[in-house]
């Protein structure tokens, strides 16, 4: 991954295929990346979600889509699965199992740590994060366990203790509170509902890319 991380962070569309009512998820996903998504994170978990090798061989056609984009590819949780079908990172959760070795398995690949707190953001920081989700800023209906909202004092906290990391502001965001994020110390926003619940993915992906560089 020779970008620059922060720049990839822009404007990060997660999501798994329970989270698209309205088109497929490999529809969603174009829209996406052809409204500007920067990163693209598959989160295939919760309700309705794929296992074993129907979770594989979507993986692999999305993996195939983002590149199309020159978009990188990144899984949510499962190493193994991020490992077999060489995707370009992971992002985990702090309760994701052990992480003491987790850079080493991710060696060569982005990896993306949550981070809720000070604290929780120097752990990931040790551990040898390249990014760090933090987040939930607003209320957040697509994670169940989501922590308390948290608003942009999370992402001030961090940037006033002088962690330069790069940072993705996550929960509840849309086009019109993203500035909120972006202006608190986040070098870019990821979405779930904002774009795939939207009735036109491409321009809902187009109202965060300008929201997040009018924010700059
Ligand atoms: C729980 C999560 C927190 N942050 C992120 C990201 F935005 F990628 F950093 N992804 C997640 N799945
Ligand atoms: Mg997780």
């Amino acid at each position: 991954m020779e970008c620059n991380i922060a720049e990839k962070l822009r404007v990060y569309f997660i999501a798994g295929s329970n989270n698209c009512l309205n088109h497929e998820i490999q529809e969603v996903l174009e829209e996406a990346l052809k409204g500007g998504a920067t990163l693209f994170q598959f989160r295939e978990k919760g309700p309705g979600a794929l296992q074993g090798e129907d979770k594989e061989v979507l993986a692999r056609r999305l993996l195939a889509l983002c590149h199309q984009y020159d978009v990188p590819f990144i899984v949510n949780d499962d190493v193994a699965l991020m490992l077999k079908i060489n995707a370009d990172g992971l992002h985990v959760g702090q309760e994701d199992g052990d992480l003491e070795h987790i850079r080493e398995k991710t060696k060569g690949k982005l990896l993306g740590i949550s981070a809720h707190t000070l604290e929780e953001a120097k752990k990931a920081v040790a551990l040898g994060a390249d990014y760090l989700g933090v987040g939930p800023i607003f209320p957040t209906e697509t994670k169940r366990d989501a922590r308390e909202v948290m608003g942009g004092n999370v992402l001030e906290q961090l940037r006033a203790n002088d962690l330069t990391i790069p940072l993705v502001a996550i929960g509840g965001i849309t086009a019109e509170n993203a500035h909120i994020a972006i202006r608190a110390g986040a070098d870019g926003v990821s979405v779930i509902t904002a774009i795939s619940h939207a009735d036109h993915p491409q321009q809902a992906t187009r109202n965060l890319v300008e929201a997040v560089s009018h924010s700059k």
